[in-house]
C-alpha cells in the first residue's frame, strides 16, 4: 500500500522538501500540506497540485508527518495534533533544537519520532540532511525517512547529542556561503567591476572550489596551496583574513548557532 506523507507547516523548508519529493516521483495524490493562512494553501495546491488540508485531517490521513513550523509554533501545532496522531504513524521535525523527547511527551505513548535537520538546499537536489532517531523509532522508520530525504541530496545518521551542532553547520550553512558571496561581490565593486560580473566571478569560483572539494578526496588545506603562489596575491589576501580573525569569527558563529539551537529545545526559545 502507498504510503501518505504530509508537510504540516508548509513555509520555506517544508516547501523545499515538497518540491523535491515531487521531483523524485511521489505523486501529489499521496502528499498533504497544511498551512496557516488559506492563501498560502491555495498557492500550494495550485503550484504542486496537493491537497491543502488542516493539521487534525492530516494527522489522521497520512502515515507519515513531518513537522516543518518553526520551533516557537510546535508547541501549539502539537497540541492540535495530538487527539489525532495514531501510534502506529511516523513522525518527522525538521526543527532546529527541539528534541525527539518533546513529541514523544506531547503525543501518542511510543510513538515513533525521528529528527532531520535539513537544508535550503534540497530545493536544487543538493541537500544535506542529518538524522537521529527518537527512542521508539527503528531500522524501518530510519529507512523511511531516508526514502524522503535521499532523492534530495544526502544523508547522514548521527545520535541526537550531534543534532546542535549539525543545525550550526550544515543546517544554517547555506547562509555562511551566502554572506561570504555577498561580502566578496561587494570587495569586487571596490575594485572595479560591475557587480552582475563581480557575482559571477565569485559565484563560479565558489561552485568549482566547491566541486573540487566534494570530488578530489584532497584536503581543503592541499587545495589552498594549490592556488597560493610564492610572494603571489593569495597569501597577500590570506594574511589579511587571519589579521582579521575570520577563522576565529567562524568558530564563534558556530558555537553561537550551536547554543542557540539548545535554547530553543523547550519550543519557546
Ligand atoms: N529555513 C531553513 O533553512 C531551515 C529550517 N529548518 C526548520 O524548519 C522549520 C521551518 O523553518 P522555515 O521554513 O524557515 O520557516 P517558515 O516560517 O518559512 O515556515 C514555517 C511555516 O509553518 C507555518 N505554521 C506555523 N504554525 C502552523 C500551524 N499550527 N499549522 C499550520 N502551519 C503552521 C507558518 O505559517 C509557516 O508557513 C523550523 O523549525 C526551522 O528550524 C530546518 C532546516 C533548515
Ligand atoms: O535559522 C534557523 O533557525 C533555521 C534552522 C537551520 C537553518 N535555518
Amino acid at each position: 500500500m502507498t504510503q501518505k506523507v504530509a508537510v504540516l507547516g508548509t513555509g520555506k523548508i517544508g516547501e523545499a522538501l515538497l518540491s523535491g519529493m515531487i521531483r523524485a516521483g511521489w505523486s501529489p495524490d499521496d502528499l498533504l500540506v497544511t498551512a496557516r493562512r488559506p492563501e498560502r494553501a491555495e498557492e500550494l495546491r495550485a503550484r504542486y497540485g496537493v491537497e491543502a488540508v488542516s493539521n487534525a485531517e492530516a494527522a489522521k490521513a497520512a502515515d507519515t508527518l513531518i513537522l516543518a513550523a518553526k520551533p516557537q509554533d510546535m508547541g501549539a501545532l502539537l497540541d492540535e495534533l495530538a487527539p489525532h496522531v495514531a501510534a502506529d504513524r511516523l513522525v518527522i521535525s525538521a526543527a532546529a533544537g527541539i528534541p525527539t523527547a518533546f513529541f514523544e511527551e506531547r503525543l501518542t505513548e511510543g510513538l515513533a519520532v525521528v529528527r532531520v535537520m535539513p537544508n535550503t538546499p534540497v530545493l536544487v537536489d543538493e541537500g544535506m540532511s542529518v538524522i537521529s532517531a527518537g527512542s521508539h523509532a527503528t531500522e524501518a522508520h530510519l529507512v523511511r525517512t531516508e526514502d524522503i530525504f535521499k532523492p534530495v541530496g544526502k544523508t547522514l545518521r548521527v545520535p541526537e547529542k550531534h543534532q546542535d551542532a549539525a543545525t550550526a553547520l550544515s543546517g544554517s550553512g547555506p547562509a555562511y556561503f551566502y554572506y561570504l558571496v555577498e561580502a566578496m561581490t561587494d570587495a569586487g565593486i571596490l575594485l572595479g567591476l560591475p557587480r552582475a560580473q563581480a557575482h559571477d566571478l565569485i559565484v563560479q569560483s565558489a561552485i568549482g572550489a566547491a566541486v573540487m572539494l566534494r570530488d578530489s578526496g584532497e584536503h581543503p588545506v592541499k587545495l589552498r596551496e594549490a592556488v597560493t603562489s610564492p610572494a603571489g596575491t593569495t597569501i597577500s589576501a590570506i594574511r589579511e583574513l587571519e589579521n582579521h580573525g575570520v577563522r576565529a569569527a567562524l568558530i564563534a558563529a558556530l558555537e553561537a548557532a550551536r547554543d542557540r539551537s539548545r535554547e530553543l529545545a523547550s519550543g519557546n526559545g
